[in-house]
């Protein structure tokens, strides 16, 4: 409830979300709260993919979850800052403040998340087109069979191939990748703005990991919506990113468009990053443009070399 006297929260007509000095705490029994995140800041603009970078234990999963307002059932609590979103009705939303109901009807339809692990995350009693009608009936109020036309026509977009036979299929009838694909269907169902994916290529092989970073991008380009990715790789980053926040400690320590972070990371801890990835490392050095060609994903040239 926003007090009489205080005007709304605002934010830049192209920005979707503000997250503004955020912080998140554990209660630790007798000891002082463990701070996970401390007092991080960073937005993403309309059609923008932004990557939160950094090793285990960085904060980026507690960010992610805040974001979502689930840290709460693990024990968390904000502790400090904002998260301000813009609704699809053009109404801006301070998401730390909302009530639990309010958050739960934003969830899905105006922000979605989509975690590593498909197989702990799908139901395995229902069918993939029921999980992916499911948040249509809930979030608008869709007859079965508009949902289900809704859910044929996402699965389509994901690239699912017989998308008319998989939607009535069970989750452990599907690879591993198609299951991502479900995943990535039923947060894209209400056609959210903002859609979350922490680390949803980690479980998956090479080859499909290629694959799922190549659907975000093309999906990302069909949609126009807007991207936050989890990932502890900085190979990931170069691939799907257009702006970079690296996490150590519960705190962004550098932030920058991938190409300027790439070009010249300012910290030791970046520098560390770029040099886990093989094929970046010995760049994360170089100041030379003209070499960023190389960071291009390119799949069949990079299957190759792997001799797939
Ligand atoms: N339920 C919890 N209770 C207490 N501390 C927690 C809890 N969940 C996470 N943490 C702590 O918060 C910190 C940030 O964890 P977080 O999961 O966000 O890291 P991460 O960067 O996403 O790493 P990972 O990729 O391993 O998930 C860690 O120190 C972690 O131990």
């Amino acid at each position: 409830m926003i007090p009489a006297n205080s005007a709304p929260p605002e934010l830049p007509e192209d920005v979707i979300l503000s997250v503004e000095d955020l912080e998140v705490s554990f209660a630790v029994r007798s000891r002082a709260p463990f701070r996970a995140v401390r007092g991080i800041s960073f937005t993403i603009s309309r059609g923008e993919t932004v990557a939160l970078v950094g090793e285990s234990g960085s904060g980026k999963s507690v960010t992610a979850m805040t974001i979502m307002r689930l840290t709460e059932y693990d024990g968390a609590a904000i502790t400090g800052g904002r998260v301000l979103m813009r609704l699809k009705d053009g109404k801006v939303a301070d998401l730390a403040k909302l009530s639990e109901k309010r958050v739960e009807a934003l969830r899905g339809a105006e922000i979605s998340i989509v975690f590593q692990d498909p197989m702990s995350s799908l139901n395995p009693v229902f069918t993939v087109g029921d999980q992916i009608a499911e948040a249509v009936v809930h979030h608008q109020g869709k007859t079965p069979e508009q949902a289900r036309q809704i859910a044929l026509n996402t699965l389509k977009l994901v690239r699912v191939p017989d998308a008319e036979r998989r939607l009535d299929q069970y989750p452990h009838q599907l690879s591993g990748g198609m299951r991502q694909r479900v995943m990535i269907a039923i947060a894209l169902a209400c056609r959210p703005s903002l859609m979350i994916l922490d680390e949803p290529t980690t479980a998956l092989d090479v080859t499909i990991q290629a694959q799922i970073l190549d659907l975000v991008r093309a999906l990302q380009q069909e949609i126009g919506m807007s991207v936050l990715f989890i990932t502890h790789d900085m190979g990931v980053v170069a691939e799907v990113a257009d702006r970079v926040c690296v996490m150590l400690k519960g705190e962004i320590v550098e932030t920058g468009t991938v190409y300027d972070v790439f070009a010249k990371p300012r910290h030791a801890y970046t520098r560390a990053l770029i040099s886990a990835v093989p094929r970046l490392g010995s760049m994360a050095d170089k100041d030379a443009p003209e070499k960023f060609p190389l960071l291009v994903f390119e799949p069949e040239r990079q299957l190759a070399e792997a001799g797939k």
